[in-house]
């Protein structure tokens, strides 16, 4: 049974994972380690972590399992000062977005006598450090393990319980499938993501007024990118081999798009729009999804102070907890919108009743 837990690197996956274990399991004593100091008392109260420290001896010498959670550049400088102090059996396993490169440069800094399962959970928020954190957030959602040859059997049940126990489901892939894969689900859409942001953020340079008219369709595809640009940076560069196939095939895709257009093909057209629906209904729905998404529900309200307060209140005296919330330009006295994020979809449902019921315009809107 695994009684001491470490985690390094507070922020949005580091501190999900520290408050998920601590619900779930609240026998494990999880220690976290951060630079940042103001980030240890915060994850204590956030019941993310039990206790913390800046030092690595002291957060790693007596764990059982160590979950590294830093950005993937700090992985390996991270691992090489952990070294002196591990105990011979611990078991690390790291949560980076890409398989190939951390896992092959981990596995060489780490001696035999730890064990070393690479891992990579499907779930994630464009809100950087603690705050973006939620002991929710693993829900569903797919958690990618990665071993190799050199992985113990020991160590990947152990790591594979502790990702069922935060409520993930285990997908076990080699680093370059995940690579692969994982580069057409999440690596190109962020990077379509800032490339449609970066087109319209030019016009709206040149000329204002593009960014007061975004709704849902603009807002929807383009929320990661406004995600952290470091993480994505390492991320492209450490994929590059996976990624920019994916880059050109896009390309081809925009193109044909083009031609179709050009050539006022209706028929090519609504043939490749018809099959890019289809293909987007049959995402499956068991699991939280390739891009966890948040039920939401758009509410007209009028403009006066404390409106947001009210609001909140009738939904956090039904026990339902917002996870998201956007508020949308308000006009003096002609009100504003705003959108609220919710992880369960009977929240959200129960929300809207809530909401309806005292007279506010509100609608579902997203998943
Ligand atoms: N954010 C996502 O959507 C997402 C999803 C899946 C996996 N990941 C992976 O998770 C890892 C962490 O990402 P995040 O979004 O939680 O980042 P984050 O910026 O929210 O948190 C990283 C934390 O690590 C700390 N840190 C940095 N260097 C450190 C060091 N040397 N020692 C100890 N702590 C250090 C930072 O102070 C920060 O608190 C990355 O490797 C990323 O690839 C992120
Ligand atoms: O939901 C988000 O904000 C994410 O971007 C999460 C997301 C993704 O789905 O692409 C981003 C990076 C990861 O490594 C894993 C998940």
């Amino acid at each position: 049974m695994i009684r001491n837990i470490t985690i390094i690197g507070l922020g949005v996956i580091g501190g999900s994972l520290g408050m998920a274990l601590k619900k779930k399991k609240p026998e494990i004593k999880v220690c976290g380690i951060d630079t940042r100091q103001e980030v240890l008392g915060e994850a204590v109260a956030r019941k993310a972590i039990d206790w913390g420290t800046l030092h690595f001896e002291a957060a790693v010498r007596d764990a059982e399992v160590i979950f590294l959670a830093t950005p993937m550049t700090a992985m390996p400088v991270v691992c090489q000062e952990i070294v002196p102090f591990l105990k011979p059996g611990t078991i690390i396993t790291d949560v980076g977005s890409t398989k190939r490169y951390i896992v092959n440069t981990l596995q060489e800094i780490l001696p035999p006598t730890v064990q070393f399962v690479g891992g990579h959970p499907m779930a994630g928020s464009e809100k950087g450090g603690l705050q973006g954190a939620h002991e929710l957030l693993f829900e569903n959602a797919a958690y990618i393990l990665t071993p190799t040859l050199k992985t113990s059997s020991n160590a990947m049940e152990t790591v594979k319980q502790l990702v069922q126990d935060v409520g993930a489901k285990v997908i076990l892939l080699s680093p370059e499938e995940h690579d692969r894969k994982v580069a057409a689900v999440s690596h190109l859409p962020h990077l379509v993501a800032s490339a449609l942001v970066s087109t319209v953020g030019e016009l709206e340079e040149r000329e204002k007024g593009y960014f007061a008219l975004a709704a849902g369709g603009f807002r929807d595809s383009t929320r990661i990118a406004a995600s952290n640009s470091e993480m994505w940076c390492d991320i492209f560069l450490q994929n590059e081999k996976a990624l920019l196939p994916l880059v050109r095939g896009f390309r081809e895709s925009l193109e044909r798009l083009e031609k179709y257009i050009e050539e006022k093909n209706a028929q090519a057209l609504l043939e490749m729009l018809r099959q890019s629906r289809l293909w987007r209904e049959g995402l499956p729905t068991g699991l939280k999804g390739i891009v966890p998404q948040l039920h939401e529900a758009v509410v007209i309200v009028p403009d006066r102070p404390g409106i947001i307060a009210e609001l909140s209140n009738l939904l956090g005296e039904q026990g339902i907890n917002i996870s998201d919330i956007e508020i949308q330009p308000v006009r003096e006295d002609d009100g504003g919108i705003i959108r609220f994020g919710f992880i369960r979809e009977e929240w959200r449902n129960q929300a809207v009743e809530i909401l309806q019921t005292k007279g506010f315009p509100v609608r579902k809107t997203g998943v």
